[in-house]
């Protein structure tokens, strides 16, 4: 997979991966997903299918508790649901894999390592530990951190320490992100900059990317279609497409203004949030 900077702007208009972004991602397929973590409080999640299509960005949006994080733990193959299964390319998840990571709020870094030690450790557990050299300065320079490679990860600050844990997350060439709330610890000017980072990033791959979140605006930033989840149980209550460029999703003008009202109204309806702003 050739890796491209950040600054390229070969991302098309609306919801589909644009033509000239070569799709490295795999196709993700949820089948009649349920699961019960305590028998006596019911099920968390109830008989959920959806597919994202290979080079699609896909927000699971719903209010806290819903079950968001048990769901992408389980397309992780972090965790096995009760019923139902996931398929990566038609093939049943039983386990995580380099193929499709997984990014949390924390980075998790190791404060004593080099930023460019701790990029390396998502192949320093893979076959491929012979790539570090060379696929490390690609990735710290496709995450903008070139020129950090020797300082100390502690030295970092929030947003930083995300790209980092980004920057690991991409070394092994995987076909699939799974963020869960990776930018909820951060300032809104942090956040909204690494937002329009992994998109960019993420098309200019081709990988198939799926966020959890419960900010509106973080899903119309970053999404081709969002699943809004309702809660008790979990299930899918609306599948919206996001119908904008990348120029107005990042300029926060009038076509991002209609798409942010839309799908707050939907989401407030669902989750029952009051009003309609984020
Ligand atoms: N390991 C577990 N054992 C028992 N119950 C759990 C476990 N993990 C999560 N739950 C419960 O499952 C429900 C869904 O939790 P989950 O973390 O998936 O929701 P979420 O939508 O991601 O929430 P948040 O946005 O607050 O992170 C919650 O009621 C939670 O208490």
């Amino acid at each position: 997979m050739k890796v491209e900077p950040i600054n390229r702007t070969d991302t098309g208009p609306g919801n589909a991966p644009a033509p000239s972004a070569r799709s490295n991602g795999a196709h993700v397929a949820v089948r009649g997903l349920t699961h019960t973590y305590r028998r006596s409080d019911g099920p968390v999640l109830s008989d959920i299918s959806f597919s994202v299509e290979p080079g699609e960005i896909v927000a699971l949006l719903g209010r806290s508790g819903c079950g968001k994080s048990t769901l992408l733990h389980m397309v992780s193959g972090l965790s096995m649901p009760s019923s139902g299964e996931v398929l990566m390319n038609g093939n049943s998840v039983r386990a995580p894999s380099p193929r499709w990571v997984m990014m949390f709020q924390a980075p998790s870094l190791y404060p004593w390592m080099s930023v460019a030690q701790n990029a390396a450790l998502g192949l320093r557990f893979t076959q491929r530990r012979y790539e570090i050299a060379t696929r490390v300065p690609e990735v710290l320079d496709l995450v903008d951190l070139g020129g950090f490679a020797d300082r100390n990860a502690q030295e970092l600050s929030g947003g930083q320490q995300q790209r980092v844990a980004l920057a690991r997350s991409l070394a092994p060439k995987p076909e699939v992100l799974l963020l869960d709330e990776p930018f909820s610890a951060l300032d809104a000017f942090t956040r909204r900059n690494l937002q329009q980072d992994v998109r960019k990033i993420a098309r200019g791959l081709g990988l198939t990317l799926m966020i959890v979140t419960h900010d509106v605006g973080e899903a119309v930033r970053m999404a081709d279609r969002v699943l809004v989840l309702d809660a008790n149980p979990g299930r899918i209550a609306s599948d919206i497409p996001i119908s904008l460029s990348d120029a107005d999703r990042n300029g926060g003008n009038d076509a991002f203004q209609r798409e942010h009202t839309r799908l707050m109204q939907t989401y407030s309806d669902i989750a029952q949030v009051p009003g309609t702003q984020a």
